[in-house]
């Protein structure tokens, strides 16, 4: 029998109500893999990955998290589920509150040294109701990895954190990639889903949009953009292009062009903007970001 995937999702629905969050989404976490969900506010991520960790239940379709329902208790040891506030009493400090989640598995990882990764040493001994909003969201994650788990959930990991925290919680993130460890992470930071996952999945309204590889999703082809006053004739600057090429303002103010991007396209904009009287900022080649294309495939309009 082939070795089941991390996670497997088919044909799920989970309404609210008469709000449908969740709407007939097929997704699959590949073992040993970092998989990022993304999608716009209300997009149905909590609510899919909630149902992943058995904490909600299904309105219909099958989920398959190593191969057995989210409700069944041989699960528990084998998962990394990173909880909200609430799931910690006030008054344990850091420290020992780890210790006790490492009783609980059989070969957790070092306390100590999961408290030092996550830069939490000198916290050890503070009471987590006195911990800050991001030092609690660090102490959720170290408890979410101490047993060494084969699959982690991760909600949003690093929404909150200061940009040192940031790091560290990637570091964590890829060691356990490098350990064999499947990772699914939500987050609307499009950079640490580049930096971090092999595979995107882009979700909206409760559906799949788009998924790959960060690469396969940007493609390969690069751009050329600068930032200048809004409004220029891009049709103008595009008459002064070879044919083929393309170029739009997107947002305002933001100049993109594609084609033959290289030293002749580069040559003829700042030729065309210097003719123009044109000031050009943060004039730069690049491929596509997934930010691109997330706002691409979702629009802009606010949720
Ligand atoms: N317990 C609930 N009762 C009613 N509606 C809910 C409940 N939980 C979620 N919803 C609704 O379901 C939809 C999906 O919510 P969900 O939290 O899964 O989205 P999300 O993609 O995680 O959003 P965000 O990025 O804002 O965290 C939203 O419209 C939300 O308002």
């Amino acid at each position: 029998m082939s070795t089941p995937h991390a996670v497997e999702i088919r044909e799920l629905v989970k309404r609210y109500g008469r709000k449908t969050a969740v709407d007939g989404l097929k997704l699959t976490c590949r073992t040993g893999e970092v998989t990022a969900i993304l999608g716009p506010n209300g997009a149905g991520k909590t609510s899919t990955i909630e149902i992943c960790e058995g904490f909600r239940r299904p309105d219909g379709g099958t989920v398959r998290v190593l191969g057995l329902d989210p409700a069944d208790p041989a699960l528990k040891p084998r998962l990394g589920v990173m909880l909200q506030a609430g799931g910690v009493p006030p008054a344990v400090r850091a420290g020992e509150w780890l210790r006790v989640v490492a009783r609980f598995y059989a070969h957790p990882l070092d306390p100590d040294a999961l408290l030092a990764l996550l830069g939490l040493t000198e916290h050890a001994r503070t009471p987590y109701r006195r911990l800050s909003g991001g030092q609690q969201q660090r102490l959720s994650l170290a408890a979410a990895v101490i047993g060494r788990p084969e699959l982690v959930f991760l909600d949003e990991p690093t929404a909150g954190l200061d940009p040192q925290a940031r790091h560290a919680c990637w570091d964590v993130v890829t060691g356990l990639r490098d350990a064999g460890v499947s990772v699914v992470l939500t987050t609307h930071q499009m950079d640490e889903a580049e930096k971090l996952s092999d595979y995107v999945v882009v979700i909206d309204h409760g559906r799949v949009v788009a998924e790959g590889t960060p690469r396969e999703l940007t493609g390969a082809e690069r751009q050329l953009r600068f930032r200048a006053r809004p409004g220029l004739d891009v049709d103008q600057l595009l008459d002064a292009l070879p044919p083929g090429s393309a170029a739009k303002e997107s947002p305002s103010g933001h100049y993109i062009i594609e084609g033959q991007v290289g030293p002749q396209m580069l040559a003829t904009v700042t030729a065309w903007c210097a003719a123009e009287s044109v000031t050009t900022e943060d004039l730069r080649i690049e491929r596509r970001t997934l930010e691109d294309v997330f706002l691409e495939l979702t629009g802009r309009e606010l949720r």
